[in-house]
């Protein structure tokens, strides 16, 4: 396929100086092309488009990628392409030349040593460009006018060398903009005083508000006003407040004499509610049921719905920038989008072919349903999510929304109800992690062996690894890791779901199930830590690996002692050698390394948490590990399952187990 070609050719572009492609891209084979069909990707770091089965989206990170930024003309060869990122890698070099991909919506290059000046046209040819990630490079020189597209909705430059004046991005609809820990200068433009002071701390010489600084005289006198690209940009504010107005006006009344209509059309869709619970599998009044119903009135084409499917077409444009300020139409049992790109579809849609439960967890359950246009989807309800207010929920979401990682499951829509939320997800062909090791057999699934095990270990970290850039105002910034949430894709590339969700759950139920929250410090203090993460990786690490289960995800409401006696028992049983999966003893060549990954995993299972290691640490040391052990290999668990003393590790585990 024209597609692989591509890549490969790609490939070869990242070789950089080390003079071999990264490893994960070993994976990448021109047998199977890297889109299997709609939304199903088979090569590592590569989004399908939903539809088409077209690649969508390049996520190369944490590749350790060096060198000059690899040449993307090669990329203009991929049609569907519009999410680019060679983010968190040791790129340096200038800016790279990205003209040739004008259709590209999101580039991520943050967290490289990527230096210089960036051409002030650099990004002209992009003009549906919505989110650029640049924060943690070198760059210096005044930030490019090109910068200031009119759907530009996300621009993080925080953390680079950029001087001059910041432009005023009048034609955008920006939702979020870091500036932070340059050497911009001048007061900053109005159309940029909205954000937080954060967002342009570490300039010693901007001034004017958010920030505290008042502007000298002078500089108020004259405004800087950077040169823009078209004439088109200096549209006056007063007729902008006009037609806020107007529009304020205009969807005021409509909300008004909708207002009638939308009572009756809850009464109704209450009584239809009560009939339809069954058709879901009962268990209670079900949001999923509700929905049922509706799409069957709208069927026979009830007019209080036809009203509100009306009102659907305009919040559809609404969401597609979710973030219009102070905007509050994402209610009223109507799905939220938070994610760009996405085919948008009700969840009437979703419902209206027969959803199948997937399994109930102790949110609620999943169920995965089919659209008309072949796309496979998963809803989860989730009750006991009212740890905070509606207006916080959805900044939550939108926060949740702008996170991009090929090892993130992405919450690609959600309804707010009051009693309960439902995410919406695509569903990911292999399952959970947990299904594959303690499920039994299933025919058509090969079992997990050794580099596999490696593979998904290494994605899971590197998952979180991204929560904690991104979020690091979060103490859990996962918070409920575990086997049953890491889905597996088809090329067995792991993708977490349920992460960072502690601060929307219920406290007293988060303190209840969430897996952060059974880590030995919340039975000591109570409350979970910054690395109560890595404690539930180490748990992980060493379910991969034992094929057991840890006991405790079994039961609810209870910390600590189960799970930490499991963590006991493995650290016991290293030493027998009988600790690894069945599954992998016909491992040749990599027993070494799994006996690091065994210490590692005991290692993140540290009780004293000053002495555990953080997550940079723990993704670090995966890093390190590799299929095959380094040099000859030694044969700790042999065709049997016998233990080979002269492998032992030499030191203790750095556990507090003994
Ligand atoms: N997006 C998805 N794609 C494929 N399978 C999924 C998806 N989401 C969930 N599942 C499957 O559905 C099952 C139930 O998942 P669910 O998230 O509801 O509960 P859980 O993970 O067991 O518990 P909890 O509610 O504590 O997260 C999971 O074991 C998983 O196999």
């Amino acid at each position: 396929a024209p597609e692989a070609v591509t890549l490969l050719a790609f490939r070869e572009a990242l070789r950089g100086p080390q003079g071999v492609p990264p490893d994960p891209l070993s994976q990448w084979v021109t047998t199977a092309g890297p889109c299997a069909g709609p939304g199903v990707s088979l090569w590592y770091g590569v989004t399908c488009h939903q539809r088409t089965g077209q690649v969508l989206g390049l996520r190369l990170e944490y590749l350790g990628l060096q060198g000059d930024a690899p040449d993307m003309s090669v990329l203009a060869a991929l049609p569907g392409l519009r999410a680019l990122s060679l983010a968190n890698n040791n790129l340096t070099g200038p800016f790279p030349d990205l003209s040739m991909l004008p259709a590209l919506k999101m580039l991520y290059l943050s967290r490289n040593k990527l230096a210089g000046d960036i051409p002030d046209g650099a990004f002209a040819s992009m003009r549906g460009l919505r989110k650029l990630y640049l924060s943690d490079n070198a760059f210096t020189g005044p930030i490019p006018s090109s910068i200031t597209s009119p759907r530009l909705l996300v621009l993080q430059l925080s953390k680079n060398r950029f001087e001059g004046p910041l432009p005023d991005f009048a034609q955008a609809d920006l939702r979020s903009v870091d500036f932070s820990g340059n050497n911009l200068s001048g007061p900053i433009p109005t159309g940029l005083q909205r954000f937080k002071a954060t967002a342009f701390q570490g300039n010693k010489n901007l001034c004017g508000p958010p920030l505290g600084t008042e502007c000298p005289a002078e500089a108020l006198v004259a405004p800087p006003s950077p040169p823009l690209p078209t004439s088109s940009t200096s549209s006056p504010r007063s007729l902008r407040i006009l037609m806020i107005i107007a529009i304020v006006v205009l969807v005021a009344g409509a909300l008004l004499s909708a207002a009638g209509l939308f009572t009756a059309f809850l009464s109704r869709r209450n009584e239809r509610r009560q009939a339809t619970t069954e058709t879901l599998g009962g268990g209670g009044p079900s949001a999923a049921a509700a929905a049922a119903a509706a799409a069957k009135a709208k069927a026979t084409s009830d007019p209080a719905i036809t009203i509100e499917q009306s009102g659907a077409e305009q919040h559809g444009a609404a969401v597609a920038a979710p973030a219009k300020r102070g905007g509050r139409r994402d209610d009223h049992g109507r799905l939220v989008f938070i994610q760009e790109g996405r085919e948008r579809f009700e969840l009437e849609d979703l419902l209206r072919a027969s959803a199948e439960v997937l399994g109930s967890g102790n949110f609620g359950a999943s169920y995965k349903a089919t659209l008309m246009e072949g796309q496979t989807m998963v809803v989860k309800r989730f009750k006991e999510m009212n740890g905070v207010g509606r207006e916080d929920f959805n900044e939550h979401m939108r926060r949740l929304g702008r996170l991009v990682h090929p090892n993130l499951l992405p919450v690609v829509a959600y309804l707010y109800k009051k009693e309960e939320k439902l995410f919406v997800t695509d569903y990911i062909v292999n399952g959970s992690l947990a299904h594959l090791l303690h499920g039994g057999s299933r025919s058509n699934v090969p079992a997990l062996d050794w580099p596999k095990r490696l593979k998904i270990i290494k994605g899971v970290a590197r998952g979180l690894a991204h929560l904690y850039d991104e979020l690091p105002m979060l103490t859990v910034p996962h918070g409920h890791l575990k086997s049953s949430n890491v889905l597996l894709d088809a090329a067995f590339e792991p993708i977490l779901s349920d992460y960072a969700l502690v601060p929307v759950v219920t406290p007293h139920h988060a303190a209840q199930v969430m897996v952060a929250y059974k880590s030995p410090e919340c039975g000591q203090q109570g409350r979970p830590s910054k690395k109560s993460d890595v404690w539930s990786l180490g748990i992980l690490i060493l379910e991969v690996l034992t094929g057991k289960f840890p006991a405790n995800y079994l039961r609810q409401g209870r910390t600590g002692t189960d799970l930490a006696g499991w963590v006991h028992s493995v650290a016991r049983e290293e030493w027998s050698g009988e600790v690894f999966d069945n599954d992998m003893r016909g491992t040749r060549g990599g027993e070494g390394e799994m006996v690091k990954l065994l210490k590692l995993g005991l290692a993140c299972c540290e009780t004293d948490v000053d002495k555990r290691w953080d997550l940079r640490e723990a993704l670090a040391r995966i890093e390190e590990l590799r299929e095959r052990d380094p040099g000859a290999a030694s044969s700790f668990v042999s065709d049997v399952g016998e233990p080979a003393p002269p492998s032992r590790p030499g030191e203790p585990p750095h556990s507090s187990s003994t």
